[in-house]
């Protein structure tokens, strides 16, 4: 089976949160394409969200992870474009409620308010859980 491919990226806040997620990413096996920032200079988070997006609608990857101070505005910046599902999650059974039932295909983190090892276990619950179907099909289904 080929490597599993994740996109990650963030702004200037979530810079260092990447690095650390990268590295426990690859750790585990996961081939990362790391879409930016690159560095600490300021970026607008907008712009991430939309690369990160592109990313996924093109099948480079099916998951993303996405990180800003709050994980908020790259959020609400994901969720406007077409196809993506972008949930943001502060604790293990968010992280795992959002597969169950909202099938989502990016985790968004906080790095100025979420703790690294928190960080850590939403994404590894995230990347672990299915998709449940069912009733939550039809909910996703009419989001479009
Ligand atoms: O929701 C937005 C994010 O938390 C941004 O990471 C944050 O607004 C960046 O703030 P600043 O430009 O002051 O570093």
């Amino acid at each position: 089976m080929s490597q599993q491919k994740i996109v990650i990226a963030s702004d200037h806040a979530g810079f260092d949160f990447k690095a650390s997620l990268k590295e426990t990413l690859a750790g585990q096996g996961y081939e990362v394409i790391d879409l930016g920032a690159h560095n600490t200079d300021s970026v607008d988070y907008p712009d991430i969200a939309a690369a990160l997006a592109g990313a996924i609608k093109q099948g480079t990857a099916e998951r993303g992870v996405l990180i800003c101070g709050t994980g908020i505005g790259i959020s609400i910046a994901a969720n406007r474009h077409a196809g993506i599902r972008a949930a943001l999650c502060h604790d293990t059974t968010g992280a795992r409620l959002s597969r169950q039932h909202n099938d989502a295909n990016v985790i968004v983190l906080g790095a100025r308010v979420t703790g690294i090892e928190v960080a850590k276990d939403c994404l590894a619950t995230f990347l672990a859980t299915p998709f449940e179907g069912g009733r939550h099909g039809r909910r996703v289904d009419k989001m479009g």
